[in-house]
């Protein structure tokens, strides 16, 4: 079965803004917002949880297999910091966040996150390492990099990817 809908993924360091955006851009358009991180822990997709880290030991597949009967059927938001598991059949685009380094570090310092997993998120940013995650992962033309720096930045974003989806569903009269 195809979808009539597309699957967007919306990605980047913890902290660039995901959430935020995949809120409203699921009241602009009606897709469906995914936050993966909830079907891990609702599901109990996970090996459990690494203290240190303060994050959950994620069993991939088990992930894969709870989400795929309904993504296949297109028109969702899938919201998460890793983007290279999900296939490249699922997928229609990928927004990858970012934020400016001085911005990211008063948000994650602003949520008490442990000096370690704070300066390994920093350095994950700098490094784009998620940019070069999505664009190993999936055809450089559906990933767009996207910056998320201010509200202003979100209300574009969110525009943007509504206009996308309006083109995608122009192209796609019949689905894919
Ligand atoms: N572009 C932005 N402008 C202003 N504030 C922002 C922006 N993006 C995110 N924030 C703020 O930063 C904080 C983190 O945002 P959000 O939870 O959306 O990030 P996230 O990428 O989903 O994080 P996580 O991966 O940990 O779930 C929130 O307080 C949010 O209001």
């Amino acid at each position: 079965m195809g979808r009539t809908k597309p699957n967007i993924i919306v990605t980047g360091t913890p902290g660039v803004g995901k959430s935020s955006h995949c809120e409203l851009l699921a009241q602009a358009t009606g897709l469906k917002h995914l936050s993966v991180n909830q079907v891990v822990k609702d599901k109990s997709c996970h090996d459990g949880y690494d203290d240190e880290l303060k994050s959950w030991i994620v069993d991939e597949d088990k992930l894969l297999d709870e989400i795929e009967e309904d993504v296949k059927k297109g028109g969702y938001i899938l919201d998460w910091h890793v983007c290279d598991i999900f296939p490249k059949s699922w997928i229609d685009l990928v927004v990858v966040l970012r934020a400016d380094s001085t911005v990211l570090y008063d948000r994650l310092k602003s949520r008490n996150y442990p000096e370690k997993k704070l300066q390994e998120n920093l350095d994950a940013e700098i490094m784009q390492v998620i940019l070069e995650e999505a664009k190993e992962s999936y055809d450089e033309e559906i990933v767009v990099e996207l910056q998320s720096n201010n509200s202003d930045d979100i209300d574009s974003n969110v525009e943007r990817i509504s206009l996308w989806l309006e083109q995608w569903s122009q192209d796609h009269p019949d689905g894919i």
